[in-house]
């Protein structure tokens, strides 16, 4: 009698992919990319343990679709970073793997010529050199870890990395979170929960041994240190922003009780501005208003930004693109990013300092 096949019935195929050795090798951390990324990260960890004035901004494209605008938006960005470099340190958002509700395009590692050919092997060799250089630029990047594999054959190049509202209460992401080199953010939940945010920064800060893969691609028992990085971001939810003053002091306070870092980056997309780009810059002015009120927790934001304001689904004839708008959410365009950061910049420049002090 046959034998009832009772394994991988739902695979379909699998392909061996370069390791991270290999790409590597092949595209290789210079050692001006290397300062942008220690600098980067020291800045940031830095900023986190309030021995740096600044607030960091994560700020680009809600995802990168298309290389040649990365690097125009990048370009752009220098110039304004060096600009404000005093008052906020702008970090890239180089988001290469998108979390879907349901189904879509996952990213440019995943499907990087949108087509749904599914170069993955093309689309990690895309990434990483668009990384290396982005920090040949000078420009530190920041990313969500979303595949668990990714962080082997990116991290290197990474400044910040974001776990996102859908991954936030994942055992697997909190403990890759707590190996990975750069400090995290974690975003509260879709529903707006906070525990899950809260939870997840008393994970990451252990010790963890699971399963992972190693620099040659091989399973391996992997165990990390804990990461001592690790900080919530709102980011809104369950159909209501949480960005407002009183939401700030609800989740300080809920940091304080469960005695984890009270520092607070808040996500101006997403749920605060309700997925329309324009209150983004709504929501960057009012955050400015609450330091200048007083607000000493809130160290960081993030804003989805890109070359031209507004988002497009992708189209059958990828020629029917527009140049440097999202394929995903919908992004505020270039004159706005500029305007509003200069514009906190200018608020913030001599409050900033002050505050600090008044810390220690
Ligand atoms: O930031 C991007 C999106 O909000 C996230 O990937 C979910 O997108 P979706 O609801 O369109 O799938
Ligand atoms: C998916 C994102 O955000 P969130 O996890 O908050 O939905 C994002 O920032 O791209």
């Amino acid at each position: 009698m046959a034998q009832e096949q009772v394994d991988d019935l739902n695979i379909e195929s699998q392909t061996l992919l370069i390791t991270p050795r290999e790409l590597k090798a092949k595209l290789p951390l210079t050692d001006s990319a290397r300062n942008t990324v220690a600098a980067g990260r020291n800045a940031v960890r830095d900023i986190l343990d309030h021995k740096d004035h600044r607030l960091f901004v994560v700020i680009g494209p809600c995802s990168i679709h298309d290389v040649k605008a990365a690097h125009e938006y990048a370009d752009r960005l220098k110039a304004l970073a060096d600009e404000v470099s005093d008052t906020l340190l702008l970090v890239l958002r180089v988001y290469f793997e998108k979390p879907r509700t349901t189904v879509g395009w996952k990213g440019l590692i995943n499907d990087p010529y949108m087509n749904d050919t599914f170069k993955i092997e093309d689309g990690l060799h895309i990434a990483r050199q668009l990384l290396v250089d982005m920090a040949e630029k000078g420009l530190p990047t920041a990313t969500e870890a979303l595949d668990p594999i990714t962080p082997q054959y990116l991290q290197d190049l990474i400044t910040w990395s974001a776990i996102g509202a859908r991954t936030t209460e994942s055992q697997t992401h909190r403990e890759m979170s707590s190996g990975l080199s750069s400090p995290v953010g974690f975003k509260n939940g879709t529903d707006g929960s906070l525990e899950v945010a809260i939870n997840a920064m008393l994970s990451v800060r252990s010790q963890h041994r699971f399963l992972g893969i190693d620099i040659d691609g091989k399973t391996a028992i992997t165990v990390t240190r804990g990461n001592p990085y690790g900080h919530v971001v709102l980011r809104g939810g369950g159909g209501k922003p949480n960005y407002d003053s009183v939401s700030v002091a609800l989740a300080e306070q809920a940091l304080e009780k469960a005695k984890v870092s009270t520092n607070i980056m808040v996500d101006c997309s997403h749920a605060n501005s309700n997925k329309d780009p324009a209150l983004q810059t709504l929501v960057l002015e009012n955050i400015t208003n609450q330091i200048l009120e007083g607000n000493r927790s809130i160290v960081g934001l993030m804003v989805e930004s890109n070359l031209r304001h507004g988002n497009q689904s992708i189209p059958a004839d990828l020629s029917q693109l527009e140049y440097g708008v999202s394929v995903t959410d919908g992004c505020i365009g270039w004159d706005d990013t500029e305007q509003s950061l200069r514009t906190m910049a200018e608020r913030l420049r001599h409050v900033l300092p002050q505050r600090m002090a008044a810390q220690d």
